[in-house]
């Protein structure tokens, strides 16, 4: 069994990675294949860049301080009025402008589309290239809708629902978002190698 540390500094993110990754298994266990998935709490550095240098980025400087096969994940949300900003930028939108402010942003545009892009990066040890794995969600941005534990949950509706992610019940979110449909390449992945 190879241990592979999942690093972030958001709790909400792990718990979702922890309960997809155990559906179906015994609860509260990470393991796929030949690898288990353990946690550590280290809010990474995030350089400027597309999605994909920003994960690329925050795999590589998990597994040089760790010395170990590393997992880490960067969550983009981007408008599509706006030419897809904030993206990767959206954590520093959020925490300025609150949920409220997200909204206003798109007040002069007809267009309230948006999709929530998740990016796994996977680095096996220090010296190997991060592998990236994506999964992305279409919806659209409304005013604040159900509890506000999770980021931008209230604000995006996704797709086909009328329900915002945080009016959904965890397991319903856990089905189809953004960071379901990255792990799943992850777990394709794990089970071949
Ligand atoms: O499913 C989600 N539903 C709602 N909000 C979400 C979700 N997933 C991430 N978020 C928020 C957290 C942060 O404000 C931004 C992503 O930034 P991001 O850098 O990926 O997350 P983070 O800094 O909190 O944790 P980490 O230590 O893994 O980088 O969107
Ligand atoms: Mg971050």
């Amino acid at each position: 069994m190879t241990k592979i540390t999942f690093v972030t500094g958001n709790k909400n993110k792990l718990k979702e990675v922890v309960a997809i990754l155990s559906q179906g298994g015994p609860s509260e266990e990470s393991k796929v294949g030949n690898f288990e998935i353990v946690s550590e709490s280290i809010d990474l550095d995030e350089v400027q860049g597309t999605i994909e240098e920003v994960t690329l980025h925050k795999a590589k400087s998990a597994a040089k301080l760790l010395n170990r096969a590393v997992l880490v994940e960067d969550t983009a949300l981007g408008f599509r009025a706006m030419n897809n900003l904030p993206g990767p930028y959206i954590k520093w939108f959020l925490k300025s402008l609150g949920l409220d402010g997200l909204n206003k942003m798109l007040y002069k545009f007809d267009d309230k589309t948006a999709y929530a892009t998740c990016t796994f990066g996977l680095c096996l040890s220090p010296d190997s290239e991060p592998i990236l794995f994506q999964g992305i969600t279409e919806g659209e941005i409304v005013s604040a809708r159900g509890p506000t534990n999770f980021g931008w949950d209230p604000i995006f509706q996704p797709k086909g629902f009328d329900t915002t992610y945080a009016e959904m019940d965890g397991k319903t979110k856990n089905t189809i978002s953004h960071r379901y449909k990255a792990l799943e390449k992850l777990r394709e992945y794990l089970l071949q190698n």
